[in-house]
């Protein structure tokens, strides 16, 4: 039987120069969507591999993008390093620090938060553009055609018909950003799972860390003045509007990930999460 655990550490071991497979050792880490696996090299964290699988794609997530955007992001140094990419695994080097979590959401967060988005959001483009109508249409097909009422289909239709706004700023954008996904280390706040990143208006990034972190407007008030100190953008109003003329399209895509979620893994909790949502627009 297929044993990635022994698969990984020959692949290791072949890639770094020196390093011998009795050398690893490795521990399982159950994620949303797979196995991934943390590699030790000398009892020290040094790897993370996660897995290449068909069910990723109908969620638009690609190990190749995240793999060739960490190869271009990773000097900026807030995000892992990419180690090797195959048919199986992607491999990227493991950030040392403290999972923010909860904290993520207040005083002590925000101003790693903002320093480290504009320090992203200053790169050039990668070349992979977020397709948010064809993500919409992606997403469809992958929901319960049961939950589905004459309502939402003429509410999808409003979406794709409608004039999406212009970008502000194309830059390299995280669009998961969490306190899981943000680790703290001894200068900086780093990134971790870039497997929804693409480049993207910097006015959807913030407006998807607003949504889906389910921030009040104090507190995006307090993260866009600490951006904008940071030189992330000149012009506080126009920034302002545009994250506001983002934020249904960012509340539709978490509605249809919730639902995509739920067909995939029957979890209530994604069903528990999109009710609100399903609410406000009466669907
Ligand atoms: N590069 C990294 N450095 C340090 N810790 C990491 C790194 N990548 C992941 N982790 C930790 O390992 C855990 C598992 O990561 P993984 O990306 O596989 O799962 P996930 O984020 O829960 O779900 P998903 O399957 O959607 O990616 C993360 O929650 C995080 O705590
Ligand atoms: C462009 C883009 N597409 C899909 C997702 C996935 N996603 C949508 S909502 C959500 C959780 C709640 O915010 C997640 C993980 C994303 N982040 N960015």
């Amino acid at each position: 039987m297929f044993n990635a655990s022994s698969e990984l550490e020959s692949l290791i071991a072949r890639s770094v120069p020196g390093c011998l497979p009795e050398q690893l050792s490795l521990t399982p880490l159950t994620g949303l969507t797979g196995t991934s696996w943390r590699i030790d090299l000398h009892h020290q964290p040094r790897w993370l591999a996660k897995p290449r699988l068909a069910s990723q794609d109908i969620l638009g997530i690609y190990r190749h993008q995240e793999y060739r955007t960490l190869r271009r992001i990773s000097g900026a140094g807030i995000s892992p390093q990419p180690v090797l990419l195959t048919d199986r695994w992607m491999i990227s080097s493991w950030i040392e620090g403290q999972i923010l979590g909860d904290r993520f959401s207040h005083d002590c967060g925000l101003d790693g938060i903002a320093n480290s988005l504009v320090r992203l959001h200053r790169l050039p483009p990668n070349g992979f553009s977020l397709n948010l109508k064809q993500r919409f249409e992606r997403y469809l097909h992958g929901i319960d055609k049961r939950r589905l009422s004459p309502r939402w289909l003429a509410l999808h239709q409003r979406y794709l018909n409608s004039s999406l706004p212009r970008h502000l700023k194309l830059a390299p954008a995280h669009l998961d950003l969490h306190g899981d996904n943000a680790v703290l280390c001894s200068n900086s706040l780093m990134f971790i799972d870039w497997e929804y990143s693409s480049d993207a208006d910097i006015a959807f990034e913030l407006a998807m860390l607003f949504c889906g972190n389910r921030w009040n407007k104090g507190l995006e008030t307090d993260l866009l003045q600490r951006y904008i100190n940071a030189g992330g953008y000149s012009d506080g109003e126009k920034l302002r509007h545009q994250i506001d003329n983002w934020k249904p399209y960012v509340e539709y895509l978490i509605l249809l990930w919730f639902e995509t979620r739920w067909q995939q893994t029957k979890n209530q909790q994604y069903l528990i999460d999109c009710q609100p949502i399903r609410i406000g627009y009466g669907i």
